[in-house]
């Protein structure tokens, strides 16, 4: 049982107690192996210890939830595919064929997909999940993407959403998107809440050419020049999209929950750029997975001080990238867990049954 889920403005998210990481490190210290030797293992699972605390870290339930919604800036010809692709790649993933799926699988991972603004009737499937608010968001080159309204009911669905799984055994959420555009509307949250130029927040997407390239950068000057707003929520309601406003209320939901989440790509660190502006204590849940190949992911990264785990070039989206994290954290779960003391190995002596 939880509280019924409050306004997301208002929600209550509590910042890790890091008086703890000292004793963190120290129990790791102390483990049989070199001081330091697990490298990077050993933040994370410094991260996952301040998350649990006091109770040990787990991860063993690994959930995904993929958010899908169309943009209306598409009609500006910013992708190189049309934004049918959209609902089609929800088909992809109700059949279980699609690059989350596999990944989802290699992880151990189960998957919810989210209706969060598809432009099409979708016909319902036991496994995809209605939040649609609208089909597709408005073109952001003319008029705000979305209203406050539903830039609000949108995190406060996903935040509920992902809080229900926590309270049912969820262990690690990750998060990820499918909307034709997207990159387009990322790059623009970028601009704005980091103030790094146009031409850093805006990359390929999902494989514009040179020519193409240079029209997505004048897009989004022209979008630019209508609106430059600084503060999350009014960011998020000029040129976000129903995917993205619902990846930061999953962001928002994990971390009011106390627990990790692991944020995939360009797209999804845009996401958590808003919830963390919204929420500053949000940014001690997140798991930044890999270093996208778009260009500017790497502005939100520094944006956030992060730095991924992972190098792979990959640039999907979809949740690709946190799925290939999730093994990740397991291991460093497992070696706070399970690991045993150096002075026990000394003494031949393996743990409290030996
Ligand atoms: C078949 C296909 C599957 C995808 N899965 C994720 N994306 C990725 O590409 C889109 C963003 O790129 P842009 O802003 O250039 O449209 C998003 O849907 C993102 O998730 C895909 C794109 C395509 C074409
Ligand atoms: O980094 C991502 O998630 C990404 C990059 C390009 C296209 N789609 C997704």
């Amino acid at each position: 049982m939880h509280a019924p889920m409050r306004d997301p403005i208002t929600l209550s998210i509590a910042a890790v107690d890091r008086s703890r990481e000292p004793d963190l490190r120290a129990r790791l210290d102390a483990k049989a192996k070199p001081p330091g030797s697990l490298g990077r293992l050993e933040d994370l699972a410094v991260q996952l210890g301040l998350i649990w605390h006091p109770a040990p870290p787990r991860a063993d339930r690994a959930m995904v939830f993929v958010f899908a919604g169309d943009h209306g800036i598409a009609e500006e010809s910013i992708s190189p595919y049309p934004a049918s692709v959209t609902r089609l790649m929800v088909g992809a993933y109700l059949a279980g064929r699609a690059g989350l799926n596999v990944l989802a699988r290699a992880a151990s991972a189960e998957i919810r997909v989210v209706d969060a603004g598809v432009d099409a009737d979708l016909a319902p499937h036991p496994e995809l999940i209605d939040r649609k608010i609208r089909r597709g968001s408005r073109n952001s080159v003319r008029e705000a993407a979305l209203t406050p309204s539903e830039a609000m009911g949108a995190i406060a669905a996903a935040a509920r959403l992902v809080s229900d799984e926590i309270a049912s055994g969820v262990d690690i959420v990750a998060i990820g998107e499918m909307g034709i555009g997207n990159t387009t509307a990322a790059a623009l949250i970028t601009h704005c809440l980091t103030g790094a130029p146009i031409d850093d927040c805006v990359g390929r997407g999902a494989g514009m050419d040179d020519a193409g390239l240079a029209h997505k950068r004048a897009v989004v000057a022209t979008a630019a020049a209508r609106a430059q707003p600084t503060e999350p929520l009014d960011v998020l309601t000029e040129f976000g999209g129903y995917d993205i406003a619902m990846m930061a209320g999953a962001v928002l939901g994990a971390a009011a929950s106390q627990r990790p989440v692991v944020i995939d790509g360009f797209i999804a660190s845009a996401a958590a750029l808003v919830a963390v502006r919204l929420h500053p204590a949000a940014r001690d849940y997140c798991v930044f997975s890999h270093r996208s190949a778009e260009r500017g992911h790497r502005v939100l990264l520094e944006a956030m001080e992060a730095t991924p785990y992972l190098d792979l070039g990959l640039r999907l989206g979809e949740g690709t990238g946190a799925l290939t994290t999730v093994p990740l954290l397991r291991a460093a779960a497992g070696i706070l867990n399970d690991l045993a003391d150096l002075s026990d190995v000394l003494a031949g002596n393996f743990g409290p049954q030996a």
